[in-house]
C-alpha cells in the first residue's frame, strides 16, 4: 500500500454521539478547559471513541491534541463538561475506581516513556511486576509473547539507550498491550521517525489492532499516519471538534479547513497563527 493510499478497512457505522450515554467506551462531552485564565483550549468538545476502530485525532500544532489525551487518561481534570470511560464520568468516582479504570489503558508515548535504568524485558515485566500476581515464569510468557509481536524479542536485554527511536517506539507498544488493555493511546507516533519508520510502525500498529481489536485512540498531525490507521477522523482546532467522521468521508470532505488540513495546503481558512 502507498503512502498516500485510501484508508485501511471497515468502520462501524457510527462514532457519533446522538447515541445513548454509555455507547462508547471513551466519550468526551462538552469538555472544556483553559489554563491560567487565557482563552480556553478545549471549548466543548463532544467526542466519542468506539469500540473495535482506531481513531485518529488530527490537529495542527498547539491546538490541545495532548490536552485532549491527557483528559481521556485522567491526567487533567476539565473544568466543565464530563469524561465518560465504559460509562464512567472518571471525575465523579472515588480515586480507587479512577485508579482500576486507568489500568484499562495503555499509553504508547512520544518517546516509549522507559525506563532508561532497565533493559526492554524488565521495561515491558514493569506493569505486570507492578499490577499483577503473576508468577515470573507467567511474566516470561508474556513478556516475550508482546516483544515478539513487535520484532523486538532479539533485542531482550538491550538498554533503551541502545536502539534506534523506532524500536524505543515498538518496545513502548509491548509494553502498552502487556495488560491487555481495552483502550490504547497513541501520542504522535510519528514523531521523530522518518517516514518509512513511521510507516511501517503504523502497519504494525494496525495489524495488532486486527489481532486484538479494542478502542484504540492515536492523536498526531501525521496525515499519511492518519491515512494508515484511521476508521475514523477527528479534527481538533479552535478549542472545538470541527469534523468527525468515517476516514474515507473525512479524506473526501469538502469542508475548506478539513480539505485544506488533510492536503496540508497553504492556501484555506488556517493561517500561521
Ligand atoms: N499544563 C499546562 N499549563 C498551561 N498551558 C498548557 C498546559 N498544557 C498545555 N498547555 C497549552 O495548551 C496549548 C495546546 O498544547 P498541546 O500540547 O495540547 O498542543 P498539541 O495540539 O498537542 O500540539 P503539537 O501538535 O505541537 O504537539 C499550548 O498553547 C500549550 O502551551
Amino acid at each position: 500500500m502507498s503512502v498516500d493510499a485510501p484508508v485501511r478497512r471497515h468502520a462501524p457505522a457510527t462514532s457519533h454521539l446522538d447515541q445513548p450515554r454509555g455507547t462508547h467506551p471513551i466519550e468526551l462531552r462538552g469538555v472544556r478547559k483553559a489554563f491560567g485564565g487565557n482563552a480556553p483550549i478545549l471549548d466543548g468538545v463532544d467526542l466519542g471513541f468506539p469500540d473495535d476502530a482506531i481513531t485518529t485525532v488530527l490537529g495542527p500544532s498547539g491546538t490541545g491534541k495532548s490536552v485532549l489525551l491527557k483528559h481521556i487518561v485522567g491526567l487533567l481534570e476539565p473544568d466543565e463538561g464530563e469524561v465518560s470511560v465504559f460509562g464512567n464520568d472518571i471525575w465523579r468516582v472515588p480515586p480507587v475506581e479512577r485508579y482500576e479504570l486507568r489500568k484499562r489503558f495503555g499509553v504508547l508515548f512520544q518517546d516509549g516513556a522507559l525506563f532508561g535504568s532497565m533493559n526492554l524485558y524488565d521495561n515491558v515485566a514493569f506493569p505486570l511486576r507492578k499490577h499483577t500476581q503473576m508468577s515470573e515464569r507467567e511474566i516470561r510468557d508474556t513478556v516475550m509473547t508482546h516483544l515478539a509481536e513487535v520484532g523486538l524479542e532479539a533485542a531482550v536485554d538491550k538498554a533503551p539507550n541502545e536502539i534506534s527511536g523506532g524500536m524505543r517506539k515498538r518496545a513502548g507498544f509491548a509494553r502498552a498491550l502487556v495488560m491487555r488493555p481495552d483502550v490504547v493511546l497513541f501520542d504522535e507516533p510519528d514523531s521523530g521517525l522518518d517516514p518509512v519508520r513511521t510507516k511501517l510502525l503504523c502497519q504494525l500498529i494496525a495489524e495488532v489492532h486486527r489481532e486484538h481489536g479494542g478502542t484504540y485512540i492515536v492523536i498526531t498531525h501525521d496525515i499519511p499516519s492518519a491515512r494508515t490507521l484511521s476508521d475514523y477522523v477527528a479534527v481538533l482546532w479552535k478549542g472545538k471538534i470541527q469534523h468527525h467522521s468515517a476516514a474515507d468521508e473525512a479524506f473526501g470532505s469538502s469542508d475548506p479547513f478539513v480539505r485544506q488540513f488533510l492536503a496540508g495546503a497553504a492556501d484555506g481558512p488556517l493561517g500561521m497563527d
